[in-house]
């Protein structure tokens, strides 16, 4: 009945709420956050406190001065045992005034890189007392007495965080999106330099190296929305599992949502940053967009799980993975091809031999992992300390690994959809697939020379197939990104827009600068003038 009390609430906009989960002095590592929910069973309340400063939540979005309630993530005491973290809804200022309530100290964090939107916040608790139904207790409880009743399965309070991740991979995909619509555009309509003489300045967009640049950023936007899907189907199949008290599925879906989170976001982010760099100076306006779409992409690098945190947690279940597997278990869906012990085939240059590769890289990588491990622990080295020293290389696996998903999944779903589509847009979204997978195995040509049997020529072909297919879709690239329909409202972009006049909206913004209001500034009266005439 708790979802009865709070979701009707909440869905009618009477409960504006946030996740007050990071602490000053705790972000990833969820065991020692400090805030503390101790409860008290002659008023069947818990007392939340902020025993230190770095028990203070910082970050939330919206907390600082939009959301009334939020879930606040505690250590629950009951009868004087810490039961650990745990999920508790918490109304921090009055829904009339607005005003925090007493023993709440809430405020704004301060200028962030970007999401200058966004009242990021802190919150201090001072022996501040919520009613027992304030625990969330889908799956542990406080019984009246105190007693703790733990749940089915500890992981489960982190499945939020699963869910976000999981969305996160479709964020990149819209996000790149606006990014390949805005440069691309600005590319046709930019011309630059005189490589003919006798010819007009042509367009920047049919300059190699921009297309280079920015037909990834397409490519992939198309590859992740598509991963995107396949993640989502997955986390709706595991959760309906879940419900049946079913977790087998729990661990995969983790592993998967962990390293795709951190690939989607570190490719969105970079890839976002060369469409910026790709528009030269118009690129560095802010009424370009393109600054703040770094700036958004670049935080979900750090939010929902620092990435180098959640490859380290796939790494680690592929470790595990590679144990079972040498032990003849059963291996999940996405990792049963670490078991793949047939000899290293003759190297392929198509999707499938590229795909393939990948796969041999990331069990290779493992492999190496996994022996670097078992020595260093030979040699008297604690686990942890060995798992340290091989973590560099059990990053790079479990990046290798989210590449091998991400390739078979963006390649099975275009070819079963092409099925439907006209003949022509079939082949121009197996040319992304193309281009995605070629730019890729280029990318780790190292890696495949490591662990694949690809030889120098396949690598030339490899390039030559790469500039041929930028050559095939540059007629379409316009089309295609006009294709993600977005509005010139929401692309927000003096450079984007779908009319093109990016001069006159350039200047359009610049005349709205206040520093604009009147031809000389009170700076010159106030500072320069002084200054030149030796009074300062
Ligand atoms: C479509 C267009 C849309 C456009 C617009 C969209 C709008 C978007 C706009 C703006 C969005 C802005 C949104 C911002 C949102 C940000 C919010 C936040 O940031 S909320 C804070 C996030 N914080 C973290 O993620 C902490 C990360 N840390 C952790 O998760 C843990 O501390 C961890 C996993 C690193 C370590 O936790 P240990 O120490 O308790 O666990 P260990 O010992 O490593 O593992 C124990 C076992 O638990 C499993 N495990 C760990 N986490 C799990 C999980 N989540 N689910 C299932 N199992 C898990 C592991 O696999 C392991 O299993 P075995 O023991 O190997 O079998
Ligand atoms: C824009 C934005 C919005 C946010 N919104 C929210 C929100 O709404 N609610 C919320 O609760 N939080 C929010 N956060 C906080 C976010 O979840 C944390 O910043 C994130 O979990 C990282 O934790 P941290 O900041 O403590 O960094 P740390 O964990 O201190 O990481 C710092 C460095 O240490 C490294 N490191 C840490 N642990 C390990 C390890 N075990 N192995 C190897 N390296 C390690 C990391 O890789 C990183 O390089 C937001 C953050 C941002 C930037």
């Amino acid at each position: 009945e708790q979802q009865e009390k709070w979701v009707p609430r909440a869905v009618n906009m009477e409960i504006i709420g946030t996740y007050a989960q990071t602490e000053l002095g705790h972000g990833t590592f969820l065991r020692g956050l400090e805030t503390t929910a101790t409860y008290d069973p002659n008023t069947e309340e818990f007392v939340l406190n902020s025993p230190t400063l770095t028990a203070y939540k910082w970050w939330p979005g919206g907390l600082a001065h939009t959301a009334n309630h939020c879930v606040v993530v505690a250590q629950l005491h009951s009868k004087g045992v810490n039961h650990g973290v745990h999920p508790f809804i918490v109304q921090i200022r009055d829904e009339d005034t607005h005003m925090p309530l007493p023993g709440v100290k809430v405020g704004e964090i301060g200028p962030k890189l970007s999401f200058s939107t966004a009242n990021n916040g802190f919150l201090g608790f001072d022996n501040f007392r919520v009613p027992r139904d304030s625990m969330l207790m889908k799956n542990a409880q406080v019984l009246k007495d105190g007693t703790y009743v733990k749940s089915r399965l500890s992981k489960l309070t982190y499945g939020t965080m699963v869910f976000i991740r999981v969305m996160i991979v479709t964020d990149m995909a819209y996000y790149l999106s606006v990014g390949a619509t805005i440069a691309i555009r600005y590319s046709a309509v930019r011309h630059q330099s005189k490589p003919k003489e006798n010819e007009p300045e042509p367009q920047i967009l049919d300059y190699v190296t921009q297309q280079h640049k920015l037909f990834i950023a397409l490519a992939s936007s198309h590859a992740f929305r598509v991963t995107g899907q396949w993640l989502w189907t997955t986390f709706v199949r595991v959760n309906k599992a879940l419900t049946s008290g079913n977790a087998d599925t729990l661990p995969e879906l983790h592993a998967v949502a962990c390293c795709l989170k951190a690939v989607t976001t570190r490719d969105a982010a970079s890839m976002v940053e060369a469409c910026r760099m790709s528009c030269g100076g118009h690129g560095y306006m802010t009424s370009s967009y393109l600054p703040i779409l770094y700036g958004i992409t670049t935080a979900a690098c750090t939010y929902e799980g620092e990435n180098t945190v959640l490859l380290l947690q796939t790494a680690r279940s592929l470790v595990k993975a590679w144990q079972k597997g040498s032990k003849g278990k059963p291996l999940s869906p996405t990792e049963a091809y670490l078991m793949d012990k047939s000899p290293v085939p003759k190297w392929e240059n198509t999707l499938d031999g590229i795909i393939a590769g990948f796969r041999r890289v990331s069990a290779g990588k493992v492999q190496d992992c996994v022996s670097k491990i078992d020595k260093l622990v030979k040699m008297g080295t604690s686990y942890e300390d060995a798992w340290n020293q091989t973590s560099v290389r059990l990053v790079a696996a479990s990046e290798a690994h989210s590449r091998a998903v991400i390739l078979a999944t963006f390649r099975a779903e275009v070819s079963r959809a092409a099925a439907a589509l006209s003949p022509p847009l079939a082949r121009v979204l197996h040319q992304l697939v193309h281009l995605y997978t070629v730019y890729w195995a280029l990318e780790r040509v190292g890696d495949l020379l490591l662990y694949t049997s690809i030889a120098e020529r396949d690598v030339q072909e490899l390039q030559q197939q790469y500039e041929d297919l930028l050559q095939k879709i540059r007629p379409n690239t316009v089309g295609l990104v006009d294709a993600f329909d977005l509005r010139d409202e929401i692309l927000n972009s003096t450079l984007g827009a779908y009319d093109g006049r990016v001069y006159e909206r350039l200047m359009e913004e610049a005349l709205k600068s206040p520093l604009n209001a009147e031809p000389v500034n009170q700076s010159f009266h106030k500072y320069l003038k002084p200054f030149m005439q030796g009074k300062l």
